[in-house]
């Protein structure tokens, strides 16, 4: 259930009942927050769905809930669960082999499965940076290289990648920011390099306001994402069902000419200020490096890094 103008608003989905009857997915990340709403979705529409993730008790108890969900929609899920670190090669092989050899097809990708920590670049070990550009970017490469080269290549299909509010930088994210371009712009290039195949490449740029128990969790505190409606044009936060009617539009025959583009999900935010920091009242030109968060508690707990 997700606040419209402050009134509950149940949405199942918007398309049509039995859209992705006999369709095969692949959503990354799959078990929580953004990725448990996509699944959600595209089960309800009648998709066959593997979720993989790294933390298996993780992938159990989102495979339990969204089962639990999908009954009282009066619907069958074919969900499945895969363990997978998007990082290791060999899993990302195995995920997809796994997949085409269990269902005999893959018919869509969604790289949704990654994350960060906040930190000031200057405090970024390289073993944290190279860990958000592998989960980020190296990631996706490996998941739409194997789908591709496995599958897609003589099947044709869709991906759908995930990148984030970074259009203007992203002060304390930059790591993710970096590796987000990244994926906006191999995502350009594979939706020209792979349209001779049929395979359709996209992507979704959620604001960063997007808020479920396990994002939050990431930062240390709870309401992190409510801060960030004061920012948002249209004054409030998103939901995980506004970033996944948009993922299912781009997986659907609606979109069949769209692709190698990022629609962004964020309220208006990317177009109106850098996400979630502001330069102090006070500061000067020669503290432009100074940054105040605009959210008045301390920086979230759990962060090793001092911001
Ligand atoms: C001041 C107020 C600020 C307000 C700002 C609001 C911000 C809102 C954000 C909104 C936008 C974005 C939203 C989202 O993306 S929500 C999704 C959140 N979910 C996740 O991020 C989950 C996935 N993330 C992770 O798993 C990790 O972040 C990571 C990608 C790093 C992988 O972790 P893992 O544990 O697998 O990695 P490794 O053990 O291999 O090594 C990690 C090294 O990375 C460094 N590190 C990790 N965590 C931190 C930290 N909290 N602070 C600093 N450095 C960190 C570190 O070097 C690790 O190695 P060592 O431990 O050996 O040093
Ligand atoms: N929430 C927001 O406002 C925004 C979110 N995003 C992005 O959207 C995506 C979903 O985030 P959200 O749902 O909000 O947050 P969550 O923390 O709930 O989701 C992150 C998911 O990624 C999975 N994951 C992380 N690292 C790996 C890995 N190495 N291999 C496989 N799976 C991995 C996690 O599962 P596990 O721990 O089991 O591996 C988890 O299910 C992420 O890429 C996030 O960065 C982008 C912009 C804004």
């Amino acid at each position: 259930m997700s606040l419209h103008h402050g009134k509950p608003l149940c949405v199942s989905s918007i398309f049509r009942p039995g859209l992705y009857d006999g369709q095969v997915a692949i959503v990354t990340g799959g078990a929580t927050g953004i990725g448990k709403g996509i699944t959600k979705e595209l089960l309800f529409l009648g998709c066959t769905v593997v979720i993989a993730s790294r933390k298996a008790d993780r992938l159990a108890d989102g495979a339990e809930e969204i089962r639990n969900w999908l009954q009282n929609t009066g619907r069958q899920a074919s969900l499945h669960v895969l363990q997978c670190n998007v990082r290791k090669e060999d899993e990302v092989k195995n995920l997809i082999s796994t997949t085409v050899r269990m269902f005999g097809k893959l018919d869509f990708l969604v790289n949704n499965g990654g994350g960060q920590f906040l930190s000031s670049t200057a405090d970024i070990r390289l073993k944290g940076w190279n860990a958000v550009v592998e989960t980020n970017l190296t990631g996706t490469f490996l998941l739409c290289r194997e789908a591709y080269n496995q599958w897609m290549k003589d099947h044709g299909g869709v991906i759908v990648n995930m990148a984030m509010d970074m259009w203007k930088g992203y002060p304390f994210m930059g790591h993710s920011g970096a590796a987000r371009a990244g994926v906006v712009n191999l995502t350009k290039t594979l939706g020209v390099e792979w349209a001779q195949s049929n395979v359709r490449v996209n992507a979704v740029a959620p604001g960063s306001s997007i808020a479920s128990p396990t994002a939050a969790a990431n930062y240390g505190n709870a309401n992190i994402f409510d801060a960030a409606a004061v920012n948002i044009p249209l004054k409030r936060t998103g939901t995980v069902e506004e970033v996944s009617s948009a993922v299912c539009f781009l997986l659907s025959p609606g979109a069949a000419f769209i692709t190698g583009e990022t629609i962004r999900i964020d309220g208006g935010q990317s177009f109106y200020i850098t996400p979630n920091f502001r330069l102090s009242e006070d500061s000067k030109p020669s503290d432009v490096y100074r940054w105040q968060s605009q959210f008045d508690s301390d920086h979230p707990t759990g962060t090793k890094s001092k911001l």
